[in-house]
């Protein structure tokens, strides 16, 4: 799937720099366009924001619902699993270590929570919802009709045994559906010693146990120990003393079972449709007009408006652990990772950013009334006086353009930014398009704070600082660190955490992590 920067709109005229590159300018190599529109990013469609451990989305449900769908599926579920398993395993590991290092308690698991993809994962999670409650009418409607018939067909002994087998059957649902609920790279379907697993397959057995102690109620315990013969033909089980209870109980539990795998053939087998519309009548009929219906949607929905990912890789963490090293030493590894172009209104030193353009004071407040910037601050310039820095959402996806967009940021800042309103930026800029942000958040710290606070106590010292000012400013590192930590322990926003002991060992990590910008571990 592509992103097409190159017809980007933007919204607002006053957006000088930032205004449209429109298709003609993204084919001129004009200077004055910084969108680099022409390169159209290569992307694929993916949710990476839900590192979520569970493993709950419709989509993976389907597959475990559905003997058939779950075979088809199998291969592409493990490479899923391992993958979920390697992410989600490595944040909380990791997050685990460092509420230890730095005795915080950790609630922090995973997935971005500012972007789209929560959005389409609550898409697949209704998607899922739907299908927990189609099995279970499934079943009511085959208990219904199937009780009815057997009702007038054996009496109304056998109906009971009917609606008792689908009770059983509902209950079989529900611990199916509590089951895929909690898959989870620790909990696969292959784990064979769930208790709740072992349960839902001795149902049957529970089945005859239970209409045996229904059927001693209704006779009386004693008539119905008497009645208690081992003799095949004559009493099936040895504890029912009604057959056609029992037979009925076990069909209607078999045949409500059967809807599961049966509904999981239908979809996966496009033929069985086929033949059926070929079948002349309402069923026929009615079925073709449900998939034109479909393809229709389909159509508009999916054909006409693909997703358009711009992945941006945010790289954020305490002060002085090493973030602007790695972020760099990934852009010069991997030329797909650009930074995005800031705004100041003055040059210096002291911004702490690598690209940036130098406007007047008026055009920042305009660009920041206007809704523009995703960050703003202020910072002390070299000769102490007051520059405006900021980070136009625009700028973002301009260097995303690349492939992604790089954001080395204090936590602060990062906050800031996972905060500004994407996706209603993308619903004004590109209607009728679908255009989601897709963040990788890497976490970038140090085993302990007390490390934290060395690295940069040696980083003061170096800049030729007294040892009385050093102090100083790391009480006042210590605090802002403390607080720092405890937010990406606790919001949840960050897909992977990297201690940044070892310079090297780190790299390679930032590079596993910012190859989610590019794949769709599910
Ligand atoms: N793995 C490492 N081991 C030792 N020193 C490191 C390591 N990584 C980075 N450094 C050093 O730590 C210092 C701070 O690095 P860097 O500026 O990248 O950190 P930062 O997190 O971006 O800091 P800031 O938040 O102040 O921008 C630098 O002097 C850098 O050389």
């Amino acid at each position: 799937m592509e992103v097409r920067l190159a017809a980007v709109r933007w919204p607002s005229a006053s957006h000088r720099a930032y205004t449209t590159p429109t298709a003609s300018s993204c084919s001129s190599s004009s200077s004055s366009s910084r969108g680099s529109c022409s390169a159209a990013a290569r992307l694929e469609s993916a949710h990476v924001g839900a590192t979520s451990a569970h493993y709950t989305t419709g989509r993976r449900a389907l597959s475990a619902l559905g003997l058939p769908a779950l075979l088809a599926n199998l291969r592409r579920r493990r490479i899923r699993w391992s993958q979920g398993a390697e992410r989600a395993g490595s944040t909380c590991l990791c997050a685990t270590a460092e509420a230890r290092a730095t005795g915080t308690k950790s609630t922090a698991r995973r997935p971005s929570t500012n972007t789209a993809a929560p959005v389409r994962r609550a898409m697949r999670a209704e998607e899922y919802a739907k299908m927990k409650r189609q099995s279970l009418l499934d079943a009511a409607i085959v208990g219904a009709i199937g009780s009815l018939l057997v009702g007038l067909n054996s009496g109304p002994t056998a109906a009971a045994g009917f609606v008792v087998g689908i009770a059983f059957v509902t209950v079989y649902l529900l611990l199916l559906q509590r089951d895929v609920d909690s898959l989870s790279p620790g909990n696969t379907p292959f784990d064979l010693l769930n208790p709740l697993r072992i349960l839902r397959f001795l149902l049957p057995l529970i089945l005859v146990l239970v209409l045996g102690l229904q059927s001693s109620f209704t006779l009386g315990f004693d008539t119905w120990l008497d009645g208690l013969r081992w003799e095949p033909g004559a009493n099936f089980t040895g504890f029912v003393t009604s057959p056609p209870a029992l037979f009925s109980a076990l069909l209607g539990y078999s045949l409500a079972t059967l809807t599961l795998p049966l509904r999981g053939l239908a979809d996966s087998a496009p033929e069985v449709r086929t033949l059926v519309k070929a079948v002349p009548g309402s069923l026929g009929v009615a079925l073709r007009l449900t998939d034109e219906a479909d393809s229709r949607k389909g159509e508009s929905s999916e054909e006409n408006h693909p997703v358009e990912v711009v992945p941006v890789l945010l790289v954020t963490g305490p002060r002085g652990c090493g973030k602007t090293t790695l972020a760099n030493q990934l852009r010069q590894r991997d030329a797909r990772f650009q930074a995005p172009e800031w705004v100041v209104t003055a040059q210096s030193s002291s911004t702490g950013v690598e690209r940036k353009e130098l406007i007047s004071g008026t055009e920042f407040e305009t660009l920041a009334e206007a809704g523009s910037l995703a960050v703003r601050y202020k910072r002390c310039g070299d000769d102490l006086e007051q520059i405006d820095l900021g980070l136009p959402a625009m700028a973002v996806l301009q260097a995303a353009a690349a492939g992604a967009c790089v954001l080395d940021v204090d936590p602060p800042t990062a906050r800031t930014l996972l905060g500004y309103p994407w996706q209603t930026l993308f619903n004004d800029a590109f209607p009728g398009r679908k255009v989601e942000l897709r963040v990788i958040a890497v976490w970038v710290s140090l085993k302990t704070l007390d490390n934290v606070m060395e690295r940069n106590r040696v980083r003061l010292e170096a800049q030729g600082l007294s040892t009385a000012a050093a102090q100083k400013q790391l009480k006042l590192l210590r605090t802002q660190a403390t607080s720092d930590i405890e937010w990406a322990l606790t919001s949840g926003n960050f897909d992977f955490t990297i201690f940044n002991e070892d310079e090297e060992a780190a790299s390679a990590e930032l590079d596993r992590a910012a190859r989610y910008c590019f794949e769709d571990p599910f």
